[in-house]
């Protein structure tokens, strides 16, 4: 009888699909091959071999094998398999996530080596009048251990010349030198700063590898160091051969967090993001799948990376909410690294000043061992919060006459402040103030913002944009003004309030431009007095010393919220936008504007005990009954009308009828129309997760096979981040 294999596809399709293995191939799971697909060849992932083939169907046999190793060794392979059962999203599609594009496509895996060059023979001498030729070979003999073709061809020398001294003998091309060489880590050394006593006593209670599988929850606070120590955890415990995965939530923003790695670990550090090219990921992905000791630094799915050999796993800032992948697979980065520590059997380190509810809880229950480093390195102390009552206050620009002569002092003594406002653009609305018309999207529920520096008005849901009018575009009044705070308005106030200062502007419209980022931080870190304004982009593991103050535009936004991560998200965020303040010899200050000063949350806040805080949510969720104690999961339905995505929805409601598990809806979703598509949701709060679990795979199966109404989508999202 031939040998069958299952193959997963990289569809949204909850199947698999069974070929006859030809007679001199052998396949093991995670290994790539090709497969006639309907008219086409397709690339699939092989699942399974030796399966009984089903009754009555005449398989085809599958062309040929990509490579003959798995391109997702059993350890990567576990893991997505466990991914897909666990957050109920096809497996195919779950295995292809761990490919980079060039392989998904069905290439060959082969790296495009860079050619290195290096010479033959230091002694030779050359004869003078091959003047070029010789001084491309003295080029090439100050650098020892050689240098790639692009180098070369960037200090001046020619293709031609190179390929004379090749023919002459003199030079060779060679593989590019590996990384961690013992000469290099010396040098790099010396750039390390002693760990403080309290840092020094953290590190000592961290899991380490040689003791296998252990949770460590390192809460320290805003400038405590944490990177430091996570560079000398790593410096102690990994050996040469080693990999080791920290995950950071946006390196794009925090150049300086790699830069830290770099200077430490040198070319073993490699990165991992979104703004790699396809070269550049396939090169990355086979380092890690060839088991080079490498430290990878990378977003959210460096997690799902073929590693071979991993001996750790670091989350910086494991709170930050976009670990959680918010369409599609919807993993989170965070707690797949936790899974797969587990499976590896290595440790794991989840750091933050501001630690998740769900991490904490899990440290109350002993599964984490919590790790305490409450004060900052250096000499720097914890900065001064206090609260600025706004009610009946003028304001300009959102800021208040306190807040101005606040960072006018702070400019005054030479030093820099930092505005934080929670929207980019100029004004979330504008109104007209004769017939009170919003100017709203035409494709979803919401506002247009208005954008000043490049007029236009424009949806933060569905990119929609149109020019700006100065009369209202439906009764033609002049007094058409735009209410609220965004960050170009604050810019603005600053800008004339402190017109020799400069004031840097930074969120995602600032800084789209490529290199932006690093111009602006270039400013900041010069020391030289500036303002600071910018969005939630300001509060993610900057380190800017000569920051001494922090204004907080508006504390409100999520006091009222319905959702039930609000309070959490905004005391993250107030805690760690305040943690900017004072990381450098000078203490720090903070101004946080408020209409509600006497919000006990808001009050808390000031004492800056995060733990303490986070007891009192946690006893809030527990009384809720909401996560992290219970199990929670969301259906959401899309379709042209609402009464289809709720349609979809209660013919769902139904098949979640079981005990333990408490459902609430259908609903329509906070912003109820977006991009022109209804969405409704249904929510799953359980008290058993392992219930819920079975529960979602019989009722997405169950799914599968109905058809539904056309037009209407649905989806699953389990542990969901945005439960509006
Ligand atoms: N042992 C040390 N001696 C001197 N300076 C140190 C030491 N450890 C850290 N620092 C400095 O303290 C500052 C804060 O450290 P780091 O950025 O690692 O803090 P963090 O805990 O990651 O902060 P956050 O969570 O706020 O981003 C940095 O400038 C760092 O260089
Ligand atoms: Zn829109």
């Amino acid at each position: 009888m031939p040998l069958i294999a299952r193959i997963a596809l990289n569809r949204p399709l909850r199947r698999l699909f069974d070929y006859i293995i030809p007679e001199d191939l052998e396949l093991t799971p995670g290994q790539r091959v090709r497969i006639p697909f309907g008219r086409q060849q397709a690339t699939g992932l092989v699942v399974e071999v030796g399966v009984e083939p089903p009754p009555g169907i005449k398989l085809k046999p599958l062309s040929s094998a990509i490579e003959e190793w798995p391109a997702l060794p059993q350890e990567t392979f576990k893991l997505l398999s466990w991914a897909s059962d666990y957050y109920q999203h096809p497996l195919g599609e779950c295995l292809f996530t761990a490919l980079p594009p060039a392989l998904r496509r069905g290439r060959i895996a082969e790296e495009k080596t860079e050619q290195w060059w290096h010479t033959r023979d230091h002694t030779a001498t050359l004869p003078a009048k091959a003047h070029k030729q010789k001084a491309l070979f003295d080029w090439l003999r100050q650098h020892p251990r050689g240098a790639p073709t692009k180098d070369i061809l960037q200090a001046g020398f020619s293709r031609a010349q190179l390929n004379a001294l090749r023919e002459k003998q003199l030079i060779e091309p060679i593989l590019p030198p590996r990384p961690n060489s013992l000469e290099q880590d010396s040098e790099l050394d010396a750039r390390r700063p002693e760990l403080s006593a309290a840092q020094a006593l953290a590190a000592e209670e961290l899991a380490v590898p040689d003791e296998g599988f252990g949770v460590s929850l390192l809460y320290g606070i805003t400038g405590s160091g944490k990177t430091e120590i996570y560079l000398h955890y790593l410096k102690e415990h990994l050996n040469a051969r080693d990999q080791a995965l920290v995950l950071v939530p946006e390196i794009n923003l925090t150049p300086q967090t790699v830069a830290r790695f770099q200077h430490y670990f040198g070319s073993r550090i490699v990165v991992w993001h979104s703004a790699l090219n396809d070269g550049e990921r396939l090169t990355t992905w086979l380092k890690v799948r060839n088991g080079e000791p490498v430290i990878l630094v990378g977003t959210r799915s460096a997690v799902l990376l073929p590693f071979t050999n991993l001996r750790t796993i670091i989350v910086d800032e494991e709170h930050d909410s976009s670990y959680k992948q918010g369409e599609g697979f919807r993993y989170s980065g965070r707690d797949l690294a936790v899974y797969r520590a587990h499976q590896n059997n290595c440790p794991i380190i989840l750091g933050s000043a501001t630690p998740s509810l769900e991490s904490v809880h899990n440290a109350e229950q002993a599964k984490y061992h919590l790790v305490r480093l409450e004060e900052r390195a250096g000499n720097a102390a914890p900065p001064d919060i206090s609260l600025l009552d706004i009610r009946s206050r003028p304001l300009e620009g959102g800021l208040s006459r306190p807040a101005l002569t606040a960072i006018e002092q702070t400019l005054t003594k030479g030093e820099q402040a930092l505005v934080f406002v929670n929207r980019r653009g100029f004004a979330p609305v504008m109104m007209c103030f004769d017939c009170g018309h919003m100017v709203e999207c035409p494709r979803c529920d919401t506002r247009l913002t208005y954008h000043r520096r490049d007029r236009a008005m424009r949806c933060h849901h569905c990119d929609y944009q149109m020019a700006a009018t100065e009369h209202c575009p439906k009764c033609h009044s002049d007094a058409f003004k735009p209410v609220g705070q965004g960050t170009e308005r604050t810019e603005d106030i600053l800008a004339s309030a402190f017109p020799d200062t400069p004031v840097v502007r930074v969120d995602r419209d600032s800084t789209q431009r490529k290199g932006s980022i690093q111009g602006i931080l270039k400013q900041v870190n010069s020391g030289k007095p500036c303002v600071l304004v910018g969005t939630q982009m300001l509060a993610k593991g900057h380190d800017f010393p000569n920051v001494t103050l922090v204004v907080v535009v508006n504390a409100d936004g999520g006091l009222f919220s319905v959702d039930f991560r609000a309070p959490e998200q905004l005391i993250q965020t107030l805690l760690q936008v305040s943690g900017r303040a004072g990381r450098g010899t000078k203490p720090g200050k903070v101004l946080v504007q408020t209409c509600h000063s006497d919000h006990p949350l808001l009050r808390t806040l000031c004492e800056g005990r995060y733990l303490d805080i986070a007891d009192q949510l946690l006893k809030e969720r527990e009384e809720g009954q909401f996560p992290p104690f219970r199990a929670m999961a969301i259906f959401r339905a899309e379709a042209d009308t609402m009464e289809k995505s709720l349609q979809v929805l209660d013919t769902i409601k139904p098949l979640t009828n079981a005990a333990g598990i408490e459902t609430w809806g259908p609903l329509p979703a906070m912003i109820a129309r977006r991009a022109d598509k209804h969405r409704a949701q249904l929510v799953l709060n359980a008290r058993n997760r392992k219930k819920l679990n079975q529960l979602l795979t019989g009722i997405c199966q169950e799914l599968d096979q109905r058809k539904l109404p056309a037009g209407t989508k649905w989806m699953i999202d389990v542990d969901p981040q945005e439960t509006g």
